[in-house]
């Protein structure tokens, strides 16, 4: 989750799910494991530093945290991870021995999907976990669909659209350089025509993946419709795009997708201040078009 390049079997709902336990004391984590061990990957925090550290690294599925604490207490981590992008969606149950109605009520407007009072009832923990772990894998599926190309697996338009403007903005406040590769396959229609449909289908998935292993994971790789795919090198020096965008030709040239010899155009841009997602994308579109008048099989800047 929360990786950049897809290909992952995302919310497929056969992988295992993660569940990160945060308690100071050894005897509840105990408890709480016991309950838990067999359906789900446990991780361990004894503190609340490293309950923000643990679900930083491993971006559970869900955390079980307790309150009180010593040293940051359960509703401040609560709190930050709530405040920081990376953690904001990963659900919290809160499990702690302050039964008060206003702990709950705290707890809960903090954010934590649900409240559990100590000492812990093993069937009420595992239900109210397969609860949440249930919602979790739903909302990880509708987000799958929503963002990803059914037949590639790579991010789609609308991903794009939700999350290109946070990767602009970035690079502008941080002064450094971006650019966007727009790659179309040359005479794909011929595949569709020559070998059918499948087969067509079968070069856009073998291509989609080389893309995605081809570049790194901070760089972005989409379908945006067709044999048309996008990627966004960030960062990207500008002395740097022309080179990449021709070593990928050659690299495409030899790759053989689903044993079928193609070549592909690419249309090269640098991101600009003030850049929408809109006129990125034209201006990558109108060199990608000046490559096909040009003879297909090349790069052209725009
Ligand atoms: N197999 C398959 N074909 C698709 C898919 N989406 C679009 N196509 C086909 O892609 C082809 C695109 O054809 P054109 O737009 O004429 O482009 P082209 O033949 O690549 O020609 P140039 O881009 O000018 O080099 C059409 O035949 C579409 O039916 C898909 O998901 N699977």
């Amino acid at each position: 989750m929360g990786t950049l390049n897809p290909l992952s079997p995302a919310a497929s709902g056969d992988e295992q799910m993660t569940v990160l336990l945060a308690d100071d004391s050894p005897e509840n984590i105990q408890a709480l494991a016991a309950c838990l061990h067999e359906q789900f990957q446990l991780k361990v925090a004894n503190n609340g530093e490293q309950c923000l550290e643990l679900a930083r690294r491993f971006h559970p599925d869900l955390i079980l945290l307790d309150i009180e604490m010593p040293g940051m207490n359960g509703f401040d981590v609560c709190q930050q991870l709530k405040d920081t992008d990376a953690t904001a969606d990963i659900p919290i149950i809160f499990v702690s021995g302050h039964t008060s109605l206003a702990s709950e009520e705290r707890g809960l407007e903090l954010g934590a999907v649900d409240y559990i009072f100590k000492p812990i009832r093993p069937a009420i923990v595992k239900a109210r976990v397969n609860t949440h772990i249930t919602l979790k894998r739903q909302r990880d599926r509708l987000a799958q669909l929503a963002m990803r190309d059914q037949l590639t697996g790579l991010y789609n338009r609308h991903y794009l659209m939700e999350h290109i403007g946070q990767r602009l903005s970035r690079c502008h406040r941080h002064g450094y350089q971006m650019a966007a590769l727009m790659i179309d396959i040359d005479h794909f229609k011929r595949i569709n025509d020559e070998l059918g449909h499948q087969q067509g289908d079968d070069v856009l998935t073998s291509l989609g993946t080389f893309l995605c292993s081809y570049f790194r994971t901070e760089d972005l790789v989409a379908r945006l419709g067709g044999e048309e795919f996008l990627v966004v090198l960030d960062p990207c020096p500008d002395g740097h795009m022309m080179d990449k965008a021709q070593q990928l030709l050659h690299a495409v040239e030899q790759l053989n997708p689903a044993g079928t010899p193609i070549t592909i155009s690419i249309g090269a841009t640098s991101v600009k201040k003030d850049d929408s997602l809109g006129s990125l994308l034209k201006r990558a579109d109108d060199a990608l078009y000046q490559a096909k008048q040009q003879g297909r099989n090349r790069v052209c800047a725009g």
